[in-house]
């Protein structure tokens, strides 16, 4: 697209800059009333997690998927949790937060990173519903997204 890099993991300004996205995100998570309790087993680890499975997503390399089991066990995180709508809606809220606080001041590219959020916490939602255990089957490859959304 003119004018901006091929890739959004590019455009957002790549790994340090998804880190900090994860780090503001978490920060809100913790001191929320309403989502803290869901993250009761937080590790640190998450935060530089959700960056790898971010930049994997936005075009960047795929060490989610080389390091640490891809997108199966990135569904199988979210098991068990019963997320509520109100509270992915919560999620939502917080990370648009971080994305204008961490992100390029770019429009279109908070749109798509946003859009794909809002498509994201969807999926975990769903997959939240079934228990811990349950066979996700083979879901593919980590999902990439980009200036036209899915890729
Ligand atoms: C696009 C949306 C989402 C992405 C990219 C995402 C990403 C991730 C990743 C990468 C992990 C694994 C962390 C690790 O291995 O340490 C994880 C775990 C987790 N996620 Fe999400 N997540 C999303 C949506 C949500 C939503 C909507 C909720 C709840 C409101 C949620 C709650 C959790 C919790 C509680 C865990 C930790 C599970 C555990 O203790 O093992 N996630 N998520």
């Amino acid at each position: 697209m003119t004018g901006h890099p091929e890739s959004l993991y590019d455009a957002v300004g790549g790994i340090d800059a998804l880190r900090r996205l994860s780090q503001t995100f978490y920060q809100g998570v913790l001191a929320d009333e309403l989502l803290a309790p869901v993250f009761a087993e937080f590790t640190p680890t998450h935060i530089e997690h959700v960056a790898v499975w971010l930049a994997e997503v936005f075009g960047g390399p795929d060490r989610f998927t080389t390091d640490l089991g891809g997108h199966q066990t990135l569904l199988r995180s979210h098991l068990g949790l019963r997320i509520t709508e109100e509270q992915r809606l919560r999620w939502m809220e917080l990370m648009s937060e971080a994305v204008a606080k961490e992100l390029p001041e770019d429009e279109l590219l908070r749109r798509r990173v946003i859009e794909y959020f809002d498509w994201g916490t969807k999926i975990a939602r769903e997959v939240s519903a079934d228990p811990v255990g349950t066979d996700v089957g083979d879901p593919g490859p980590t999902p990439r997204w980009g200036w036209e959304g899915l890729a």
